[in-house]
């Protein structure tokens, strides 16, 4: 007998991939949506994707397509794994295909630049606001997922027969699922974690050393709770798996593309250098941009700039007004006050 669900994965870059073999370790079988017929014909013949977790064989069941109608007809599950800045162009494409009662989780992390949207108003603005969402994040690195390392991450959403029921089909002995009813909190922690680590990694290049690395990570886990709050999420959720849990594995763990981006640049690299060698994507350097933008459009306390000294100060570089060295020396000459923790 057929297994009663099957999976339909959009994207098949690290994360598409690791979340297929978390699938197939539940012997759930999945269909990568991709774009290019000869990496999806690869996958099919080699069982492993030319690029991406190169050196890890895929498991037998799973399936590579670029056609969308024969990738989408029998998901019962959809997953969106495809970067956040692409994803609003990319699902318009293939929205019509999604069948009506196929929910969608979503693992991608970030804002998107254009509209300074989070993933829930840009899944539902392409695939439908009556259809159920999920979110997954926390610490979770494709490459340790895909060799079957131990991972913790959350699923939230707004449904919690959704959530618990991804939870039970994803969880195994080295995956396991915590589930969350916190979107927002969820999504913001997954976006901005994204943009600390950026500063994580310039500290890092800097060769500043341990205290500066601390202090600045702490910092950045407060400005983090204070706009995921700003937009509606529940202060505590940035205390779990996809606040301070992926902040620590992103600011410290060599993984990290966003980590290893502000390496770069704190090693005296420009931006340019670094996106022309890079096959990469760092998702919070769209990110940066996005978050400083909406910060400033929602958050009319007195003094963001203040507030949100981490994020602006990473925008500000990433566009070239600072350099990093600079960066560092004007969160240092911030007017001395009470440490603040919301
Ligand atoms: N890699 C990781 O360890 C983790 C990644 N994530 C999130 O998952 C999302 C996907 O990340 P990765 O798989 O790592 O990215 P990736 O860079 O490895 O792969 C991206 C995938 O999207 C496709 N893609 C790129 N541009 C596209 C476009 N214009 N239209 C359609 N498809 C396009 C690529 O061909 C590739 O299949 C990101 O939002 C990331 O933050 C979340 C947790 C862990
Ligand atoms: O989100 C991730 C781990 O949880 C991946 O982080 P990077 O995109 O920085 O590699």
């Amino acid at each position: 007998m057929p297994y009663p669900v099957r999976f339909t994965i959009l994207g098949g870059g690290n994360f598409g991939l690791a979340l297929s073999h978390v699938l197939a370790r539940n012997g759930i079988p999945s269909t990568l949506l991709l774009r290019n017929a000869e990496i999806a014909e690869h996958i099919n013949v080699h069982h492993e994707h030319p690029t991406y977790l190169k050196g890890i064989k895929l498991p037998w069941h799973i399936r590579a397509t670029t056609d969308a109608k024969d990738a989408l007809q029998d998901a019962t599950y959809v997953i969106h794994a495809v970067p956040v800045q692409y994803s609003r162009a990319f699902l318009k494409k293939v929205a019509s295909y999604i069948p009506p009662g196929a929910p969608i989780l979503s693992v991608s992390k970030g804002i998107e630049t254009s509209s300074l949207s989070l993933m829930t108003d840009i899944l539902a603005e392409t695939c439908g606001p009556e259809r159920s969402y999920a979110f997954l994040s926390g610490p979770s690195f494709a490459r340790e997922i895909a060799q079957n390392m131990a991972t913790a991450v959350v699923i939230a959403s707004d449904d919690s027969q959704l959530a618990n029921d991804l939870a039970n089909l994803l969880s195994s002995p080295s995956f396991r699922c915590f589930t969350s009813k916190d979107v927002i909190g969820v999504e913001v922690g997954g976006a901005v974690k994204n943009v600390i680590a950026i500063a994580a990694g310039m500290s890092e290049g800097l060769g500043l050393g341990t205290n500066a690395m601390a202090g600045l990570v702490t910092r950045g886990c407060v400005e983090m709770k204070r706009i995921a709050q700003v937009l509606g999420g529940k202060p505590t959720t940035l205390s779990g798996l996809s606040g301070v849990g992926d902040t620590f594995g992103t600011c410290f763990g060599p993984l990290s593309r966003n980590r290893n981006f502000g390496i770069r640049l704190g090693k005296g690299e420009t931006m340019e250098e670094i996106l022309a060698s890079s096959t990469e994507v760092a998702e919070g350097v769209d990110t940066a941009l996005a978050l400083a933008n909406l910060i400033k459009k929602i958050d009319k306390s007195y003094r963001i700039d203040l507030k949100y000294a981490i994020i602006f100060g990473v925008s500000d570089i990433l566009q070239g007004f600072r350099s990093p060295r600079e960066g560092l020396e004007d969160l240092m000459a911030m007017p001395l006050r009470a440490e603040m923790y919301d």
